[in-house]
């Protein structure tokens, strides 16, 4: 077995985005260090999350029969320790949605009334963390069609985002949710008091991220991201570690681009010194890469134009 090593000498960083002009640069850094960070004073009234977190847990809380029933989860549904189509296996039951309808048949009008509120206000802190982050990486611009270069795939009507809800018995030690990074442009992350998440700074070495403080959204980078800024934010694998006294929950929200879109480095980050690291693709052709393969797979190395192995 891989020898491995827990760092809890590193925190995620918190950032306060009440500050804009402090939290580009502070983002930046940690995009660029750590590929993990922290918002606070993120603007998503607390009702509104409380109201989706308490329908979930209700959601959860129903026996295995009914929730079989909102599933195979493909694309959307419910689905309960088998992730993804590739055979691998985590201590977690899960529902995928689709944001622009954020509920199943099965589900009552107060859950979408809750899924929907809570889609529209984190699909708005997205964007705006995805402009700052454009601010920070090429400086302000009054165009908005350059300033909202990322946001807008989101904002497209044809966007592939999911949200996702994981809910983690409790289990000893044990793997609830095994090593990946996520594919799309970016991940904000809700989750009960419970710990769990960790984050691989390098092979074999994990950095537990705490759920505190409570208010806050866990933002991290998706591969997309990674390819976008010519691999200067690192989309980081991560994994969930289940406890043995307490149930984590989770809410992922994906920020993805539409299928079609095509995903390249954004302009002024290719340079003579610096050349593009990746090949473009379309969004579609990506989803295709990472989910015909294991959750573990790299899949970026696919994209990696020649040039820069010699
Ligand atoms: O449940 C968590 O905290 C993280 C789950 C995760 O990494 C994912 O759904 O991609
Ligand atoms: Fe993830």
């Amino acid at each position: 077995m891989k020898m491995e090593k827990i760092r809890d000498d590193i925190e995620v960083p918190i950032i306060d985005l009440s500050n804009r002009s402090e939290a580009s640069k502070q983002i930046i850094k940690a995009c660029e260090e750590l590929g993990f960070f922290k918002v606070i004073n993120h603007g998503v009234p607390q009702e509104i999350i409380s109201q989706i977190e308490e329908e979930a847990r209700a959601f959860f809380s129903k026996p295995g029969s009914e929730k079989m029933r909102a599933g195979p989860p493909n694309p959307y549904g419910y689905g309960c320790k088998n992730i993804g189509l590739k055979g691998d296996v985590g201590e977690v039951e899960y529902l995928l949605l689709h944001p622009n309808s954020p509920f199943l048949s099965t589900h009552s009008d107060h859950f979408r009334c809750a899924a929907m509120g809570y889609v529209e206000a984190v699909k708005k802190l997205a964007c705006e963390i995805l402009d700052v982050m454009v601010e920070g990486l090429v400086g302000p611009d009054p165009n908005p069609k350059r300033s909202s270069v990322l946001s807008r795939l989101i904002r497209d009507s044809e966007s592939d985002s999911i949200l996702r809800f994981n809910h983690y018995p409790p289990s000893d030690g044990r793997i609830g949710f095994g090593e990946h990074t996520d594919p799309q442009i970016l991940t904000l992350l809700r989750s009960n008091g419970a710990q769990g998440l960790q984050i691989s700074v390098e092979d074999g070495v994990w950095v537990p991220v705490s759920p505190h403080p409570h208010s806050a959204f866990c933002v991290n980078v998706g591969d997309v991201l990674q390819v976008m800024t010519n691999g200067r934010f690192m989309s980081v694998r991560h994994r969930v570690a289940v406890q043995s006294y307490k149930s984590r929950m989770s809410m992922a929200y994906f920020a993805a681009p539409p299928l079609h879109a095509t995903i390249g480095c954004l302009p002024g980050l290719a340079t003579a010194e610096k050349p593009a690291l990746f090949r473009s693709f379309s969004w579609g052709e990506y989803k295709e890469a990472a989910f015909t393969r294991r959750l573990g797979d790299s899949r970026l190395n696919l994209f990696t134009l020649l040039s820069q192995d010699n």
